[in-house]
């Protein structure tokens, strides 16, 4: 069957802002309580979504997520009016506050971990919304993220949204930005390759010392129960303790996949040589011819791949059967990346053009191209079958440019949270927002 990918970028939504609430995310931890400016941030996403299906890849979006998340305040003894609730909890636990409101939704590659219809046993698209419960800040996401899959994807015939994981340590899950397949072509049955941080029953297993390690095996292999992947066609590799604790919080930090390109860093895994062998075999099995592209230490060090978010980048197949590698500024401004970028390109192999965006405000909270999208290899039929209002157009573009300039703020202080003003402004502008996307139940405000 052939299929079509579509990224499904996070929309940046207008309380966009710095709070420092991920340990072992360097940019978050170093921008920690700066001022944001929620209006550029959304159209710098925009304009990537805009760019990219001006070219001709499949582009759509996944709305904000509405903020300040009330509930999560009232359930920890919030109570009184939202004003109150705002008042009191930015007195007594701005932290707290900060949780609440986190921008952090916008990074959809941890919105769920996505299954193809070409790979599951049921024949449908399965998709995870993950539990994010390493940190308090997105562990409540998940809600919001069934909600709107399951808005989008509605129709059972071709779509299973499940309920994310239980929320314990034992099945930490992030989703997407720990997963990828790997394939001839998108349509064609892949290896699912899931990258786990830590074992929460296996003690021979190494964790990180400094940082934490977010993703568990368990809960990668829930996730794969649960999609029906068969055994075969599915790979665990660890990733590499060092690296966590360089700031290497997910997976894709050091390692990007497509098709049957695996893009990744010489320290990226725990045990390289058997993990490499262990998808060429599966691979195998379904026809695929794995190209391993590796970076070496030497030419990228560990510190420069996070500082550049070399390999948050998006790798997507062209007509031409070659590839294009989707980066952030940051890579041309950092002199080892830039150079390794050139031979890159220079080399003939599988990436052939380079195509970079300004993220710099959703890159000061650690969040690069790949970070922003969520990947959903669909078939014509399922295309047709999921709701359209979400996928980017030059019309819907318009819109949501004049949406943005219309609601949102251009700087935002940490201070501000507490402002009783900027809550109401969100809600205005996210009912607004479900009309434009035709989606009237999308929030439950
Ligand atoms: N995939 C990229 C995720 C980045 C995200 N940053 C944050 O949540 C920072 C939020 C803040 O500090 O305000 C994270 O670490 O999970």
């Amino acid at each position: 069957m052939s299929a079509r990918e579509f990224n499904f970028d996070g929309l940046v939504g207008p309380s966009h802002n710095y709070a420092g609430l991920s340990f072992g995310n360097v940019a978050s931890f170093s921008n920690v309580k700066s001022a944001s400016n929620p209006k550029l941030a959304a159209l710098q996403g925009l304009a990537k979504m805009r760019a990219l299906a001006q070219r001709g890849f499949g582009q759509a979006l996944l709305p904000p997520q509405d903020r300040p998340n009330f509930r999560l305040l009232r359930s920890v003894g919030f109570t009184g009016t939202d004003a109150e609730v705002l008042s009191r909890a930015a007195k007594e636990a701005p932290v707290l506050l900060a949780c609440a409101y986190s921008a952090s939704p916008m990074w959809t590659a941890n919105a769920a971990t996505v299954s193809p219809s070409a790979d599951t046993a049921d024949g449908r698209t399965h998709f995870t919304p993950a539990n994010l419960n390493n940190k308090l800040h997105r562990a409540h996401e998940h809600t919001q993220s069934a909600r709107a899959l399951r808005a989008i994807f509605k129709d059972e015939k071709h779509f299973a949204v499940h309920d994310a994981l239980p929320g314990t340590p034992a099945f930490g899950d992030e989703g997407a930005a720990n997963h990828t397949r790997l394939c001839s072509t998108h349509g064609d049955s892949a290896v699912e390759l899931f990258v786990y941080g830590r074992s929460e029953f296996d003690v021979a297993v190494p964790a990180p010392q400094k940082y934490p390690a977010r993703q568990t095996l368990e809960a990668s292999q829930a996730v794969a129960r649960l999609h029906g992947l068969s055994a075969g066609r599915t790979v665990y590799i660890q990733q590499n303790p060092d690296v966590i604790d360089q700031g290497v919080f997910h997976n894709d930090v050091i390692a990007v996949g497509n098709a049957n390109v695996l893009f990744y860093h010489e320290q990226a895994f725990a045990d390289t040589a058997n993990s490499l062998e262990q998808l060429r075999q599966a691979m195998d099995g379904v026809g695929a011819k794995l190209n391993a592209i590796r970076v070496d230490t030497a030419q990228v060090s560990v510190a420069d791949a996070v500082a550049s978010y070399l390999f948050n980048s998006q790798l997507l197949s062209k007509d031409n059967g070659k590839m294009a590698l989707v980066i952030p500024h940051e890579c041309q401004e950092n002199a080892a990346v830039a150079a390794y970028l050139q031979g890159l390109v220079a080399s003939g192999d599988a990436v052939d053009e380079l195509i970079h965006f300004d993220l710099r405000q959703s890159m000061r909270n650690g969040g690069g191209p790949a970070c922003l999208r969520l990947r959903v290899a669909l078939t014509e039929a399922e295309v047709a079958a999921m709701h359209q209002g979400v996928v980017m157009t030059e019309t819907l573009y318009h819109t949501l440019v004049a949406w943005v300039e219309k609601h949102y703020r251009d700087r935002l202080e940490p201070a501000d949270l507490a402002d009783p003003a900027l809550a109401i402004e969100v809600h205005t502008a996210l009912e607004e927002l479900s009309r434009i996307l035709g989606l009237p139940g999308l929030y439950d405000l």
